[in-house]
């Protein structure tokens, strides 16, 4: 019986039995079931590297977007409309069949938006393009899930399954579980409060289903059996994803209303061009992008050239963006001055630790700063990896 099949069965099983405190245990025990399935299920076909013909795109920009939906929910056209870059439109299904990037150019930074071949039930399952199109999703900062503002609310629900199956956990943060595996020792549990869905027991059973017999285990939170077991497999990615909702031309004021309240959501036309500039503006926020201009001493920082920093992706510390500009530069720093919201009064003094915060300006004071003169050694070069790169080879003010 392939992977699949055994699957089905044990959904089958769960669908059959009733839920009360006496199933409980061997409800638990089915999902780890499942969920170990679906792990191997997501281990590439022997002989196959990467993402697939098609769809390797290299990244590019500050951030990744990746466009997911049914077929024909406009996805392409959206593509066209937010980058310019055109992808083929059309009235029938599954038009687009590779992965399509496009750049959006917004608030001094770039974000590389991809389009991709439609998805349906079972894409998790390898049905139509549905791994190739889950693996780009996996490579992406956020996700944008184009749906059919005329269509079925279902068609919501079906995707995000089919992405839960394949550990992608939408607009959720990891469970506060505590969990690390012992050599010996037997199971530790605790926790710091009440569980009213995890008791002690079926903690055991689950782990006893993945054969771990020593590890300490601490609920943080009044977490379930799925968190549980998402912490134990610890190959979850926590995805933040807006639902777009086109095509509100063809439908009714309170349709559109009812949907545009629904949280992380938003409704756009393309064919109107309705709203574009809300989504844009949602989706930048979401990617919690910081962007940080740099001062040279004396005079005024350089606005239209960010190093644009993220908290998912390298962090946001004054370490991290000196990294940015020059991977020697920590080393030399003495201090450096912040002006911006994350200053407490303007200027700061910060060490590499402080973290930044989106459009702070940031003086780097380097140790042995100034020349006999008093002049920084900062003057005259703008902002900029490269210019500050440069301005590194050349010979350094003598002190
Ligand atoms: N009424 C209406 N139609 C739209 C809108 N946006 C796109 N369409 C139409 O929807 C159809 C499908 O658009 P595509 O952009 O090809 O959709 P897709 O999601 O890329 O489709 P696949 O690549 O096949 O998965 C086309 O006929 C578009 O003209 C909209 O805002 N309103
Ligand atoms: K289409
Ligand atoms: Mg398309």
């Amino acid at each position: 019986m392939g992977i699949i099949e055994r699957i089905k069965e044990i959904e089958a099983e769960m669908a059959r039995t009733q839920k009360n405190k006496a199933t409980e245990y061997h409800l638990g025990q089915l999902k780890a079931k499942i969920a170990k399935l679906r792990t191997q299920l997501l281990e590439p076909p022997k002989g196959s590297s990467g993402a697939g013909e098609g769809f390797e795109v290299t990244k590019y920009g500050h951030g990744r977007v990746a466009l997911i939906g049914f077929p024909s929910v406009g996805k392409s056209t959206l593509l066209t409309m937010l980058t310019g870059t055109h992808s083929e439109a059309a009235s029938y299904e599954f038009t687009t069949l590779t992965c399509i990037p496009g750049i959006i150019h917004y608030n001094d930074t770039k974000i590389q938006l991809l389009d991709l071949p439609g998805i349906i039930e079972g894409a998790s399952e390898g049905k139509g393009r549905g791994r190739q199109v889950i693996a780009v999703s996996k490579s992406s900062d956020i996700v944008l899930m184009v749906l059919d503002a005329s269509k079925s609310e279902g068609h919501r629900q079906i995707l995000t399954k089919e992405l839960e199956a394949v550990g992608l956990r939408l607009n959720k943060k990891p469970p506060q579980i505590y969990f690390k595996k012992k050599k010996t020792g037997g199971i530790s549990f605790n926790s710091t409060m009440q569980l009213t869905h995890v008791d002690e027991k079926l903690c055991y059973q689950i782990l006893h289903e993945y054969k771990i017999h020593n590890a300490e285990i601490l609920f943080r939170e009044d977490a379930t059996v799925d968190d549980l077991i998402d912490v134990i497999e610890g190959n979850r990615k926590y995805m933040k994803c807006i639902y777009v909702y086109n095509k509100i031309d063809v439908v009714g004021i309170d349709d559109v209303d009812k949907l545009a309240r629904q949280p992380n959501s938003i409704v756009i036309s393309c064919n109107l061009k309705l709203n574009l500039d809300r989504l844009l503006a949602k989706m930048w926020d979401a990617m919690g992008l910081v962007r940080v201009y740099t001062k040279p001493q004396g005079q005024q920082p350089d606005f239209s050239d960010p190093v644009v920093l993220s908290a998912d992706r390298g962090g946001c510390s004054v370490e991290d963006f000196c990294n940015h500009i020059h991977r020697s530069l920590v080393k030399d720093v003495k201090y450096v001055l912040v002006w911006g919201s994350s200053a407490r009064h303007y200027p700061q003094h910060c060490g590499l630790s402080h973290v930044l915060q989106d459009e702070d300006v940031v003086q780097i004071v380097k140790k042995k700063e100034r020349d006999s003169e008093g002049r920084g050694r900062f003057k005259s070069h703008t902002t900029g990896p490269a210019r500050i790169a440069d301005r590194e080879k050349k010979a350094p003010l003598k002190n």
